[in-house]
Order: C-alpha cells, then sequence, then structure tokens
C-alpha cells in the first residue's frame, strides 16, 4: 500500500521504445514472469505518495501493475518524458527511476529520500570498479596508423577500421556510474528542465541538469544488482537475479 504521509511522487519514464533490447517497449518485457514496469512500481509504491508512469502513446500499463498508478504520455525523449511527468504532480519530492531498472531495494529507495531532504538533489550512483578507456579508430594511411580518437591528425584516414581501439587509459579515481533512483525537490527539478528547454541542452540525467545550474547533487552509493535491462544480454543477467530476489535474497 502507498505511504500517503510522504512528501514524494515516484515518477517513472517508461516511454522508450526499446530499440536496443529489440523486444518493443521495455515497459512490458517480462522478467521471472513480471512485466519490468511492476517490478518498479511495486519496488516504489510502499515509499511514496503516489506512483505517475510515462508510457508510450497508444500503450496501456501491464495488467500486473499493482493497481492505483497514474499514467501521462511520455515525449520523444527521456528527457521530455520526465518533463510531462514533473508537469503532473505537486509533491514536494520527487524519484525519478527508470522503468528499465527493476531490482531496487527498500534501502535504497530510503537512502536516496534521506538525501533529498538533506541536500535536495540527490541520485544513487556506484564508484567505477573497472579499469577505465578512452577508445577511438585507427585506419591505415600509407602503412601508418593513423588514430582518430583521442587527438586529430593532420592527415585523413584512407581506410577505416570497423574496430576499435586503445586509444589513452582514463584514471578512474572519482568516477561513479549514475544510476537511478534520482531525487529532488520537485520545484528544483522543475526548474533544471525548464532551464534546459529554454537553452536546448539535452542530457541523458535530470541529475546532470540539476548540476548544471550549480547545485550540489549528493552521490548515493548504488548497488550493482541495479542494472538497465538495455541489450539482449541484460536479459539473461536479469533472469538470473529475479529468481534469487523472489527468494528473498535482496537486502
Ligand atoms: N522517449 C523516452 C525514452 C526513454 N524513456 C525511458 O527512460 C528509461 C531509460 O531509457 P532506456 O533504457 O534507454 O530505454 P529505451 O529508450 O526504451 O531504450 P532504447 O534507447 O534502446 O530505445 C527507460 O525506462 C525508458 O522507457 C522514456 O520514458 N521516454
Ligand atoms: C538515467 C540513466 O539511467 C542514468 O544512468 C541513463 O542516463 C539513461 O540513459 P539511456 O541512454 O536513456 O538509457
Amino acid at each position: 500500500m502507498s505511504s500517503s504521509f510522504s512528501s514524494f511522487a515516484a515518477l517513472i519514464p517508461a516511454a522508450g521504445s526499446g530499440t536496443r533490447l529489440g523486444h518493443g517497449p521495455k515497459a512490458a518485457v517480462t522478467v521471472g514472469g513480471r512485466s519490468l514496469l511492476a517490478w518498479a512500481v511495486g519496488a516504489l509504491q510502499p515509499h511514496v505518495a503516489e506512483v505517475v508512469v510515462a508510457l508510450p502513446a497508444g500503450l496501456a500499463l501491464p495488467d500486473d501493475v499493482p493497481k492505483g498508478v497514474r499514467t501521462v504520455t511520455g515525449g520523444a525523449t527521456r528527457q521530455e518524458s520526465v518533463r510531462r511527468l514533473l508537469e503532473a504532480v505537486s509533491a514536494e519530492h520527487v524519484l525519478i527511476h527508470d522503468s528499465a531498472r527493476p531490482f531496487l531495494t527498500a534501502d535504497l529507495i530510503g537512502a536516496v529520500q534521506a538525501a533529498v531532504r538533506r541536500t535536495g538533489a540527490a541520485t544513487a550512483a556506484l564508484p567505477v570498479a573497472d579499469s577505465l578507456v578512452l577508445g577511438g579508430q585507427k585506419a591505415e594511411s600509407g602503412g601508418q596508423r593513423v588514430e582518430s580518437g583521442a587527438e586529430q591528425t593532420d592527415h585523413q584516414p584512407s581506410t577505416l577500421n570497423p574496430h576499435h581501439f586503445w586509444i589513452e587509459g582514463v584514471p578512474r579515481e572519482d568516477l561513479w556510474a549514475v544510476q537511478t533512483p534520482q531525487g529532488f525537490r520537485r520545484e528544483l527539478l522543475h526548474y533544471a528542465h525548464t532551464y534546459a528547454a529554454a537553452e536546448g541542452h539535452a542530457a541523458t540525467d535530470d541529475a546532470g541538469l540539476v548540476a548544471r545550474l550549480g547545485h550540489t547533487v549528493e552521490l548515493v552509493e548504488g548497488d550493482a544488482r541495479l542494472l538497465k535491462v538495455t541489450r539482449a544480454g541484460d536479459l539473461a543477467l536479469a533472469e538470473a537475479l529475479a529468481a534469487a530476489w523472489q527468494d528473498g535474497v535482496h537486502d
């Protein structure tokens, strides 16, 4: 049951086309026999006063989504879908969560909500654990390899090589991989969206729009299991996680 005493609304952008996954809009794609959207709503609903979902035009909520969820029609981009969601609520605080990230724990929701109350803006994020590299293309030009990636050269590559190559290592200290949920004072995020729209600025997430205003965004340590189901290989991983999750192995 939703907590009507919470100052938070959960806004779920689910209006993407799922092009990289290749199974149509991802909201209705199932893992562990349950739609991705039902996973996300089920995790968030006990912690917020209401849940609003952005769906592609003409698409209904999957049947297994818990009752009491409102919908809006999403936009052409994730940013536009979130903007429309923001227009639909009046809560003091909002949590934005991708429907494509099913494995969300109560602990992480609580940690992001606490950070939003402290700072006004927060996101789940994971410190990067792998080595990082700037990749680029190399081409054969008169027997010499010419890099086109990190640095421009005077040479015009004569033959583009379809493979990617190691151009330069990138120090990973202080780098984080950004996840959702992201939480904000609603008025702050609304202002950030309005400002970005006026400038024609596109961002891949909402915390980036707020940070761009110069506002502090707190990083809350996320969860490796909170993967975004994006490509075909992610589905097998998600199925394995779903089996463990249903056995109660998740907090
Ligand atoms: N116009 C859009 C595009 C994306 N999203 C949502 O934003 C989240 C993150 O996007 P992503 O995982 O990239 O989903 P898709 O856009 O569906 O995937 P693709 O880019 O492969 O088409 C998803 O929950 C997606 O439904 C949205 O609400 N509106
Ligand atoms: C919001 C997000 O999930 C944070 O990592 C990510 O930026 C969404 O990117 P996408 O290309 O729209 O999937």
